[in-house]
């Protein structure tokens, strides 16, 4: 696990505010550079851990070769799962964000709250929606030991909203699809007909 450098993150909020040509020793923002640090290390907590780690935190699993035999073409799909991100070229927040996991279980099944718990920790990073999809696949795979993963993740970007370009409304769907998600259309067409349920 990396550590995170709070001190470090003050010292340089501090310099922000400055820089902005605000007073940092104002009552009102005295302790705004301690309050960033914290918030930053929350929000990016996800920095400290590899795709390993994670997989290893959240790796609980339980056989079930009774369930799913090989080759088995019966998916799991999470979906309307919650998040937050930020992007990484901006460090604005990406909201109104939710992914859908699937996958095909091959003997064992992943805890529920572990898909969840997993698309939270990837997203406390400077993220890219697309990189967000690929992190939580590479996990599943690596967790479940199933080739057969899709992630679908739809999200505003503030980058986009608030700033720029402006354009309030505007969501990306992204979609990171994996062994037969990709290359079985019938499959492919099942996920999206459950998705959109
Ligand atoms: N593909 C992808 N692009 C993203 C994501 N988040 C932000 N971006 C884009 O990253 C790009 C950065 O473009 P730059 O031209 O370097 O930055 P900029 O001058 O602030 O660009 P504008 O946003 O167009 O004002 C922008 O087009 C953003 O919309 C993401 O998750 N995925
Ligand atoms: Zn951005």
């Amino acid at each position: 696990m990396k550590k995170i450098d709070k001190k470090k993150i003050e010292e340089h909020v501090k310099g922000i505010l400055e820089a902005l040509g605000d007073d940092p020793d104002r009552p009102g923002l005295v302790d705004t550079p301690k309050r960033v640090a914290n918030m930053y290390a929350e929000i990016f907590l996800g920095l400290a851990y590899t795709n390993d780690d994670i997989a290893d935190m959240y790796g609980v699993t339980f056989d079930e070769e009774d369930i799913y035999t090989e080759p088995g073409s019966d998916m799991v799909l999470m979906k309307d799962i919650d998040i937050f991100s930020h992007c990484e070229h901006h460090l604005s927040l990406m909201y109104n964000m939710t992914v859908a996991v699937a996958y095909i279980p091959r003997e064992k099944v992943i805890g529920l709250s572990k898909i969840a718990r997993i698309a939270d920790m990837v997203s406390r990073r400077p993220q890219l929606q697309e990189r967000i999809g690929k992190d939580i696949a590479e996990i599943i795979q690596k967790v479940t030991q199933s080739h057969d993963v899709a992630v679908i993740v739809k999200g505003e970007h503030g980058c986009m909203t608030t700033r720029g370009i402006k354009k309030p409304g505007t969501k990306t769907i992204t979609t990171t699809l994996r062994g037969r998600f990709k290359s079985d259309d019938a499959l492919y067409g099942r996920l999206m007909e459950l998705y959109r349920s």
